[in-house]
């Protein structure tokens, strides 16, 4: 195996991050991280990267090169290959090795654990009774719910379908397994419903250090309503959803998106000559958002760069940079 030539296996969580098979910031991040193990192991197995570590580790930079390139707004991709890859350490091949697979692990490990961590912070801010509005599927705000639910509270939710690709439908499913009545509704119809609601719970993909928020488009708007309308709306995010960048003034890339998921191709031609834009997400001012629930406890928006500047310093590294 070359440098330039992934495994398999990470060229297909590559293609099916890009093509959202694999979608959502926290199981993007693992997905990476898994994938940064399996090249581990099949570049130890053979060719140069099996015997020169020098190889080996070009192998691993140009692995995370591929996935990184997939998407470009949820940081915790980048952030979970900067982990990984911090870590890979030694002389040999084989320790090399060692060491992208004990990383990764603990990287999905840690993942795993904070999801738990953030969903008891979260489920703290709903009360027996409550009914949560969503927007998207975000599995650390799922987790504030599903917290919620286990400490005995009832919890009623109305899902926002969530346009283009209708991720509403997978949170409304994932909130009635768990015993929670669901209302699907379309996503023009929020500011109706607002009135019914108690919280807003939406996840992150990034999160800037002036406190914006970046989550699925739309969620910026619904927290422009849930302001208008007095009703509480946090943002549940894992530490990885920090975008360390932003420390040095860098802006998050908003993702664009194909304008098929928009319009289906069979009807393009029928409405001629109009542009279609399909941007995936959008940012959220912070003086829009009540709470940012994290692993470490919860936080006004504005004051989550002290914890950002505790976690990344002063800014990113990028280790999968050739050097
Ligand atoms: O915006 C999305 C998903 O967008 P897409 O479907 O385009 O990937 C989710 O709210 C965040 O990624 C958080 O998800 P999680 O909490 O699971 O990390």
């Amino acid at each position: 195996m070359t440098e330039h030539e992934p495994a398999d296996a990470v060229r297909e969580t590559a293609e099916s991050i890009a093509t959202m098979e694999i979608r959502g910031a926290a199981t993007i991040a693992s997905a990476a991280a898994e994938a940064l193990a399996v090249q581990a192991s099949k570049a130890a197995e053979s060719g140069p990267t099996a015997s020169d570590p020098e190889a080996f580790r070009a192998s691993m930079r140009a692995a995370a090169r591929t996935l990184r390139e997939t998407r470009p707004t949820a940081v915790s991709l980048p952030n979970a290959l900067r982990y990984v890859l911090q870590r890979m350490e030694g002389g040999e091949v084989d320790e090399l090795r060692r060491s992208v697979v004990d990383a990764s692990e603990a990287f999905v490990q840690q993942l795993d654990r904070a999801q738990e961590d953030l969903g008891r912070v979260g489920a703290n801010r709903l009360a027996d009774g409550d009914t949560v509005m969503t927007h998207c599927h975000s599995t650390d705000a799922l987790a504030c719910v599903e917290a919620a639910v286990e400490q005995g509270k009832s919890i009623s939710a109305v899902v926002k379908e969530t346009r283009p690709r209708q991720q509403g439908h997978i949170t409304a499913e994932r909130l009635r397994d768990v015993g929670v009545p669901v209302t699907l509704i379309v996503d023009s119809a929020a500011r109706r419903y607002l009135d019914e609601v108690d919280h807003v719970v939406v996840g992150a993909d990034s999160i800037a250090a002036d406190g914006g928020v970046i989550n699925k488009i739309g969620t910026s708007g619904l927290a422009v309503n849930a302001r208008e309308r007095g009703v509480p709306i946090m943002t549940a995010a894992q530490t990885i959803k920090l975008h360390p960048e932003t420390l040095t003034g860098h802006t998050v890339e908003i993702e664009m998106r194909d304008e098929s998921e928009v319009i289906d191709p069979e009807d393009r031609g029928s409405i001629g000559d109009i542009a279609v834009e399909n941007p995936a997400f959008d940012v959220t001012p912070p003086r829009y958002m009540d709470a940012i629930v994290t692993e470490q406890g919860q936080f006004p928006p504005e004051s989550i760069v002290t914890l950002m500047r505790e976690l990344f310093g002063e800014g990113a590294a990028e280790p999968w940079a050739e050097p």
